[in-house]
């Protein structure tokens, strides 16, 4: 079978998987479907995106006052959701004395579609489902009930039953989550084309949505014939914890690189192929990474750090407990950085929980306007000494939006040492609209977003004199050769202001 750019191919120990049908270039599109089979908004982003498009809204959005459980931002929205299947699903969500977990509103709209009978649909049959496996889990009664009862509520034949319980089976292994562009988790999607790709702790390949969009891209080349990896997991972290989760949910263990060899973010980093992209060069340069990088991996104290990650775990889970302090907070994270203290010593920022002590540093100054310089700063720190070795290619989607999100933090903070905050924003929004042709993709909203915002700060910069323009030609390589040059000039001491910042983030938390 082929499949856009790849097709079906099967692996010993993996089972069926994509192969690349052709040479693909680090951010290519290698699969994009409209309309995933089943997409279902998650409990907790009920309240959060239209059910019908999935986007948020500025505008606020309307709950259907039937059932009471799905919102959408228009009448547009209502009317075709209405249509497609919320007329069914309506009814029966008005019975339920609460919300359905998210699976069995999945399999509630799949049965209403007439897409389960009483045998097991081609489309997804085929897929891994580790019936045999759940069978011998705790989790195993509660599929059974869950497959009871959305059989039940929607009136179908008890000869549905077994079918029911195989596509719970077969969503537990292959859905994956709908996300918005930055990442937040917003809903579950049920594909059977992309659900054959198989996990790599080291993927060259990622998903992105644009509302129900689904798109496969590339994140490195990926040579004709050779397989097709994205990650299930969160790669960050470390090899025992990824292995837990793997063996746990998709019961396998991976013999990817990475956990063969046990490397940590440095060596990972070094083995990659890392494309630089040259505007970014001058914020941070690729021979400054590697070198630092291949410093980390022969310095033998860096092998030499206890063992920190449990004591840092706990501070963490007790810092996100909602019932305390603001300053209680504050003092755990304090308490988490102190921990991480022969990390810093040894220089491996971007080793694990580094980086998750200061993701959550970042989100802590976030919730207070008065604080987003300190977040700006966590944020520039994170981007230069964890992400750029986490995440090797400078089309990242997480990097893409870290710098985005950098970008957006300059409009609300005010003025800082020598950099000029309006033409840094315009520098790192001009970076981001080249990078999203191949992380998120131009024609995707937050490829409109991006560009929005750059028209904006592009006219405030046209009534500050040349400044815009040379920055402009010198990201594009458009223009004549001096404006190039002064761009170049502008560019260099704006990220040499903005590494500034970032060196002093850790400052006030120390105190
Ligand atoms: C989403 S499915 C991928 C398609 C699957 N290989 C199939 O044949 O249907 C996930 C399942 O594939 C297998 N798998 C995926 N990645 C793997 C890997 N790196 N090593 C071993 N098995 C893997 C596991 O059985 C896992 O539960």
């Amino acid at each position: 079978m082929n499949i856009n750019n790849t097709k079906v191919v099967k692996y010993p120990e993996l089972g069926n998987g994509l192969a690349a049908t052709r040479d693909l270039e680090a951010g290519e599109v290698i699969i994009r479907i409209a309309k995933p089979f089943l997409i279902v908004v998650e409990n907790a982003a009920l309240d959060r995106v239209c059910s019908e498009c999935l986007f948020e809204s500025e505008n606020g959005l309307k709950r259907c006052t039937g059932c009471k459980v799905v919102q959408y931002c228009s009448i547009a929205c209502q009317a075709a959701a209405w249509k497609a299947i919320h007329k069914e699903e309506c009814k029966i969500y008005r019975k339920l004395p609460q919300i359905a977990p998210t699976a069995v509103r999945g399999l509630i709209q799949l049965l209403l579609r007439k897409e389960i009978g009483t045998s097991p649909d081609p489309r997804w049959a085929g897929l891994e489902g580790h019936v045999a496996e759940l069978q011998k889990q705790k989790r195993w009664d509660e599929i059974v009930l869950q497959a009871k009862a959305a059989v039940e509520w929607t009136k179908s034949p008890q000869t549905c039953m077994e079918t029911a319980i195989n596509m719970l089976c077969r969503m537990a292994t292959n859905a994956f989550r709908v996300t918005l562009a930055d990442s937040t988790p917003i809903g579950l999607c049920f594909e059977p084309v992309v659900s054959l790709a198989n996990h790599s702790c080291t993927p060259n390949a990622t998903i992105i949505f644009d509302g129900r969009q689904l798109t496969l891209r590339t994140l490195d080349p990926i040579k004709k014939g050779d397989q097709v990896f994205v990650s299930y997991i969160d790669t960050t972290q470390t090899r025992e914890e990824r292995r837990h989760e793997l063996k746990d949910r998709y019961f396998f263990t991976c013999h990817c690189e990475k956990c063969e060899q046990d490397d940590g973010p440095y060596h990972t980093f070094l083995k990659s192929q890392s494309i630089p992209y040259p505007p970014l060069d001058l914020f941070i340069s690729q021979e400054e990474i590697r070198n630092f990088a291949q410093a980390r991996c022969s310095d033998a104290s860096a092998t030499k750090v206890p063992d920190i990650l449990p004591k840092v775990q706990d501070l963490l889970t007790r810092s996100r407990n909602p019932s305390i302090s603001s300053a209680q907070q504050f003092s755990l994270l304090q308490t988490a950085l102190r921990t991480c203290e022969p990390l810093q010593r040894t220089q491996q920022v971007a080793q694990p929980p580094y980086p998750q002590v200061l993701h959550e540093l970042y989100l802590h100054y976030l919730s207070d306007q008065s604080t987003y310089t300190q977040a700006l700063r966590i944020l520039l720190y994170l981007y230069l000494h964890s992400d750029v070795y986490t995440y090797p290619q400078p089309h990242h989607p997480v990097r893409v939006i870290r710098l985005y999100t950098i970008a957006k933090l300059l409009q609300n903070v005010p003025e800082l040492g020598d950099v000029d905050f309006i033409s840094a924003n315009q520098v790192l929004l001009l970076c981001v609209r080249e990078l999203v042709r191949k992380s998120h993709g131009e024609e995707t909203s937050f490829g409109r977003e991006v560009r929005e915002a750059l028209a904006d700060v592009e006219a405030v910069q046209r009534t500050r004199g040349g400044v815009g323009s040379a920055l402009n030609a010198w990201v594009l390589g458009v223009g004549e050769e001096a404006q190039r040059r002064d761009g170049k000039e502008y560019a260099r001491k704006i990220f040499e202001g903005l590494r500034d910042l970032a060196g002093s983030a850790l400052d006030g938390v120390r105190k």
